[in-house]
C-alpha cells in the first residue's frame, strides 16, 4: 500500500508491505506545488508497485483535483479520506465540515476507548484535541513557532527576522530569546493548562516538530511519528472488515 500525508508545509509517504510493516517513506517540503512532488516520485512508487494509494490531505479542492490528476497516470487505485463523525471506532461533536482529515486520522490512529487521549499535532499548525473514551469533545488550534515568529516581525518594527533556535522556555534577556522563548512558552504553557484542566488525558504528540515541543511539558508524553498512517490504515482495514467494536 502507498499512504500520503499532504500537510500545508510537508509531503510524506509510506509504503508498506502486505503484512504493514514499513518498507519506505520519507517527508518532504512540497512549496504549495504537491502535484509536481509526486510527479518525481511516481517512478519510486511504480517500482514499489501498490495495489492502493490513501490519502490524507488538508490543502483543498484545487491542489486536490491536480493530485488526483498526477495519481491517475499510475493506474493504482487511490482514494482521498473525509471526516466521518460517526465512525465506529470514533465519534466526533467537532463539525465534520470543518474538522481536517489530518487532526481526524491522527485522533483515529490513537483512539482507544478505554482512555481519555489529548491528541496534540505539531505541524504547519498546533492542534490540540481531546477524546474522551473514543468520543471527540473538541479541540484549539494555533499557529506554530514559525508563523508566530513571522507574525510578530510582520506586525512590529523593532523586532526583525532572526535565525534563531527554540531551545529554553525561560525569560530572556535580548530580543531573540525573548521572542523565541516567549513563543515556544506560548505553546508549551498551553499544553501543561490543558493538562491542568485535563489531568487524567493522556498526551500524545505527533507533527514535525514534536520533540522540540515535547521536552519542555512538564508531564509524559507519548512521541508517536507515525499516528497518521496508523489512522490511515485503520481507516481503509476497517472499512474493509467492519468489526463490531
Ligand atoms: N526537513 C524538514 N523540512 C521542513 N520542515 C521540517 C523538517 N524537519 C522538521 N521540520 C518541521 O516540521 C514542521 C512541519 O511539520 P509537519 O508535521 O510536516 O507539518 P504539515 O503536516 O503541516 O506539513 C515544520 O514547522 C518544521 O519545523
Ligand atoms: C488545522 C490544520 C491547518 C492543521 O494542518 P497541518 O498543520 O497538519 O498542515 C488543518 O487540519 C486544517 O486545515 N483544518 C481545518 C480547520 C479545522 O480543523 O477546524
Ligand atoms: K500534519
Amino acid at each position: 500500500m502507498l499512504w500520503l500525508d499532504l500537510g500545508n508545509t510537508r509531503l510524506k509517504y509510506w509504503l508498506t508491505d502486505d503484512i504493514g510493516q514499513i518498507v519506505a517513506h520519507d517527508a518532504k517540503q512540497h512549496l504549495q506545488s504537491p502535484a509536481e512532488l509526486l510527479m518525481g516520485l511516481t517512478d519510486r512508487f511504480e517500482r514499489y508497485a501498490p495495489d492502493f494509494i490513501g490519502i490524507s490531505s488538508v490543502l483543498g479542492a484545487a491542489i486536490n483535483t491536480r493530485v488526483a490528476e498526477t495519481l491517475s497516470r499510475l493506474d493504482i487505485p487511490f482514494e482521498f479520506v473525509h471526516v466521518d463523525a460517526n465512525h465506529a471506532l470514533l465519534s466526533s461533536r467537532y463539525d465534520a465540515n470543518q474538522l481536517g482529515v489530518d487532526r481526524w486520522l491522527q485522533m483515529l490512529g490513537a483512539v482507544d476507548k478505554k482512555k481519555r487521549q489529548c491528541v496534540i499535532g505539531c505541524g504547519t499548525a498546533v492542534t490540540i484535541d481531546l477524546i474522551d473514551h473514543a468520543e471527540h469533545l473538541g479541540g484549539y488550534i494555533f499557529p506554530n513557532i514559525y508563523l508566530q515568529r513571522e507574525a510578530l516581525f510582520s506586525g512590529t518594527k523593532q523586532i526583525s527576522i532572526s535565525n534563531g533556535t527554540f531551545d529554553s522556555i525561560d525569560q530572556g534577556i535580548h530580543t531573540q530569546d525573548a521572542v523565541h522563548r516567549g513563543i515556544l512558552l506560548s505553546i508549551v504553557g498551553a499544553v501543561n493548562e490543558i493538562h491542568r484542566r485535563h489531568p487524567n488525558f493522556e498526551l500524545i504528540m505527533t507533527g514535525g516538530d514534536a520533540s522540540i515541543i515535547a521536552q519542555h511539558i512538564s508531564r509524559p508524553v507519548h512521541l508517536r511519528d507515525n499516528l497518521l498512517l496508523g489512522g490511515l490504515a485503520r481507516y481503509f482495514e476497517h472499512r474493509r472488515q467492519p468489526v463490531d467494536e
